[in-house]
């Protein structure tokens, strides 16, 4: 279990983490989702004790990181795959962490085998391809055997192989029994891997929910009909209750009433239908909607078209 609480972090004139509270439990992976800048990094590395913050606390299993005397055994991290001493190999690097926090040498080779990294555990870390050093830093994380573990941004690079990898790993960690904490600004990755979602904002707190729950509080959800008695349809659905507008294509908009009373009201009208579609807001469409605000970079208008171009 993380707990975080009234956390701050300020450099300078920058507050990166302003006021965050949530609590990451154990048995499930939770997503910690944000646009560029929104503190993930800052906060993950206040959880580690790499950063004091400025204010409030963070525990892990109940007291700070700091306080443990052999860290790697209550918290697996890889905050960044590059940051391995080039010159070891895979195999020493592992064992020299082992050895400076008490885990038995043979744990070594389990966390190379488990991350696939074998056969290359006696070359130089420094030439690994970046989804090998992913692998190594995930390996070091393992190596503890530790309840929380925790990753920034674990898929950054990797190719679809090693998605797939990383996820079934991180779900089969929280099966487990362990807490999972991992960051990144894909909505559509966290979809897939995490169960609960701590969303983020300009170092603010916007939604700490479940992946169903974001999706079930979208509000927009709406069918979209189609007839070329639009209007006749448009009144009928109003006299039952129903909101009704008009897309630019001509198509209606109905809230208030499910395709299926739609559908209903229309053939007991005898009125045809030529599109009748439930439409929900997707995933994407809601964490774009939340963190629009929060967002610290954004892409301007589309380049206009040049006037005159064949079309
Ligand atoms: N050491 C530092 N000195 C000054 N400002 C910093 C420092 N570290 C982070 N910041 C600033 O704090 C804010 C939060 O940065 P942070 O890296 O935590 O965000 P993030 O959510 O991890 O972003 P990204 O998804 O781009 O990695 C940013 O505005 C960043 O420029």
């Amino acid at each position: 279990m993380i707990e975080v609480d009234g956390l701050v972090k300020r450099y300078g004139g920058v507050t990166a983490v302003d006021g965050l509270s949530f609590t990451v439990p154990p048995g499930s992976v939770t997503g910690f989702l944000g646009p560029n800048g929104a503190g993930k990094s800052t906060t993950m590395r206040m959880i580690l004790g790499l950063d004091a913050p400025t204010a409030g606390s963070v525990t892990v299993n109940g007291r700070p990181y700091t306080g443990y005397r052999r860290p790697l055994r209550e918290v697996g991290a890889l905050l960044d795959a590059r940051a391995v001493a080039g010159g070891r190999s895979a195999r020493d690097h592992l064992m020299w962490l082992a050895l400076s926090n008490g885990i038995p040498r043979s744990r070594v080779d389990e966390v190379l085998g488990q991350v696939g990294l074998a056969s290359a555990a006696r070359k130089h870390a420094g030439g690994f391809s970046l989804g090998m050093a992913q692998r190594l830093g995930i390996a070091a994380a393992l190596l503890g055997d530790p309840p929380v573990l925790m990753f920034d941004e674990p898929v950054n690079g990797l190719d679809p192989d090693g998605v797939a990898w990383i996820r079934t790993l991180l779900r089969s960690l929280a099966a487990q029994g362990r807490t999972v904490f991992l960051s990144s600004h894909l909505m559509s990755e966290m979809a897939r891997t995490a169960d609960r979602l701590v969303i983020v904002g300009r170092g603010r707190l916007i939604a700490e929910t479940t992946v169903s729950g974001l999706l079930a509080d979208g509000g927009d959800d709406h069918v979209r009909v189609r007839s070329a008695e639009a209007g006749d349809l448009a009144r009928l659905l109003a006299e039952h209750g129903a909101a009704v507008a008009r897309d630019p294509d001509g198509a209606l908009r109905v809230t208030g009433a499910t395709a299926g009373e739609i559908g209903g009201l229309a053939r007991a009208r005898g009125i045809g239908l030529l599109e009748l579609s439930p439409q929900r807001m997707s995933l994407e469409q809601r964490y774009m909607e939340l963190t629009r605000d929060a967002a610290e970079y954004r892409a301007g208008d589309p380049v206009p078209a040049p006037t005159g171009s064949a079309k």
